[in-house]
């Protein structure tokens, strides 16, 4: 016969039954959801800090909640392993696997299920091979940025989609987040300034520029990758070699031409709304010149020096956790590849050429760029 527990000792045997259930709960709670002790998941995400992910990935990528001070877990984000960074967004650079879908840019459907999508308050324009991935990608270290991965190409290619398609295309940002996305050919779309001021005529415009010379060298070197057997780049470049006429209906020169492209953009937005980024200093000085793109957005400078280390290896800055230690984060291999070698007369012939176009475009911005 098994023995009667008394009703005392029947309580006792519920209680302490209770207790480890919950103590069970907490630890799951805690470790495997990636929990903070202090502080609930809700709490961070209510100081403006994305919610903390799943257990597996404690202790890898750490930020800084600016709010509360508070270290948060984040997923690894080896973006050097990553073919590209382009092919992630946000959410799969934080962790979460985004759907395979038809259209690239849909990847930001993935998005956690917090906050709202928005139209961006800000967009990088351009220019092609400017640098306007490294912009992307550094100011989406900010807390308060939540940046689309892929380029949306709304405003030149996908315009008839509809405002509400592109919203859609968006992550899922708190109110006191600012949204970005960044599409290079923006810049040299004769329709876009109209569009993007009839979207919102306060949206804020970056434009990451860079010596055109290197810049259409760099956007061939791109193109030769793809397509080897093109033509060389002296050959495309001019008109005619003997007396070095210049073919500006060749798109790796045109894009060059700043000033020409500027104008239009004028039109419809105030200079003061567009802020240029030099693409030199950016990898010189990507701290410094982060902060006056932050400055520019009206952000707190949370991304600073320490965000950044050079990698000698891959000849760039690349991000770094602000803690140190961790894996690198750089660019993937079609950012800084080893251009292809021009002859020191045709590229005297461009600079030359470049030369008038330049002086406009920076008497027309106020900046030099020190492209001579
Ligand atoms: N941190 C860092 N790492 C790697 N590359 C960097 C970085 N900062 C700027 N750059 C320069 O960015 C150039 C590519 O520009 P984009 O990102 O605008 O290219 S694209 O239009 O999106 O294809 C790329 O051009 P290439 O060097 O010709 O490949 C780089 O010079």
């Amino acid at each position: 016969m098994a023995p009667r527990l008394s009703p005392r000792n029947a309580r006792r045997y519920f209680f302490l039954c209770t207790l480890c259930l919950s103590c069970t709960l907490l630890c799951y709670n805690l470790i495997l959801r990636g929990g903070h002790p202090s502080m609930h998941r809700r709490e961070y995400q209510h100081l403006g800090c994305p919610p903390v992910l799943g257990g597996k990935k404690l202790l890898q990528k750490v930020l800084l909640c600016p709010h509360s001070g508070a270290a948060l877990t984040f997923p690894s984000t080896d973006l050097s392993s990553y073919p590209d960074w382009s092919s992630k967004n946000q959410t799969e650079i934080m962790g979460i696997p985004a759907k395979p879908t038809g259209h690239p840019a849909a990847n930001a459907t993935a998005a956690p299920r917090y906050g709202h999508k928005k139209l961006p308050q800000a967009i990088i324009v351009g220019v092609k091979k400017g640098g306007t991935r490294a912009v992307l990608e550094f100011i989406r270290v900010h807390p308060e940025v939540r940046a689309m991965g892929t380029e949306p190409h709304f405003f030149d290619r996908n315009y008839e989609r509809g405002l509400d398609w592109y919203r859609n295309l968006m992550p899922r940002s708190m109110d006191h987040q600012i949204t970005v996305e960044k599409t290079p050919s923006y810049f040299v779309t004769r329709e876009a300034p109209r569009r993007i001021s009839h979207m919102s005529p306060r949206v804020k415009l970056i434009v990451v520029v860079r010596n055109p010379v290197t810049r259409a060298i760099s956007d061939y070197t791109q193109t030769l990758s793809k397509k080897p057997d093109i033509p060389s780049f002296s050959e495309l470049a001019f008109r005619n070699t003997t007396t070095g006429e210049v073919d500006t209906t060749w798109n790796a020169i045109r894009i060059g031409l700043y000033a020409l492209h500027l104008q239009p953009w004028l039109n419809h937005f105030p200079i003061s709304q567009m802020h240029f980024v030099s693409g030199e200093r950016l990898i010189t000085d990507p701290a410094g010149e982060m902060a006056r793109v932050q400055d520019f957005l009206g952000l707190k400078r949370l991304v600073t020096e320490k965000h950044f280390y050079f990698n000698k290896t891959k000849g760039f800055p690349c991000l770094k956790k602000p803690g140190g230690g961790g894996a690198p984060r750089c660019l993937g291999k079609s950012k800084g590849r080893a251009h292809v070698q021009i002859n020191t007369e045709d590229i005297e012939q461009l600079r030359e050429f470049y030369r008038p176009h330049n002086i406009k475009f920076y008497e027309t911005v106020g900046q030099d760029f020190h492209w001579e």
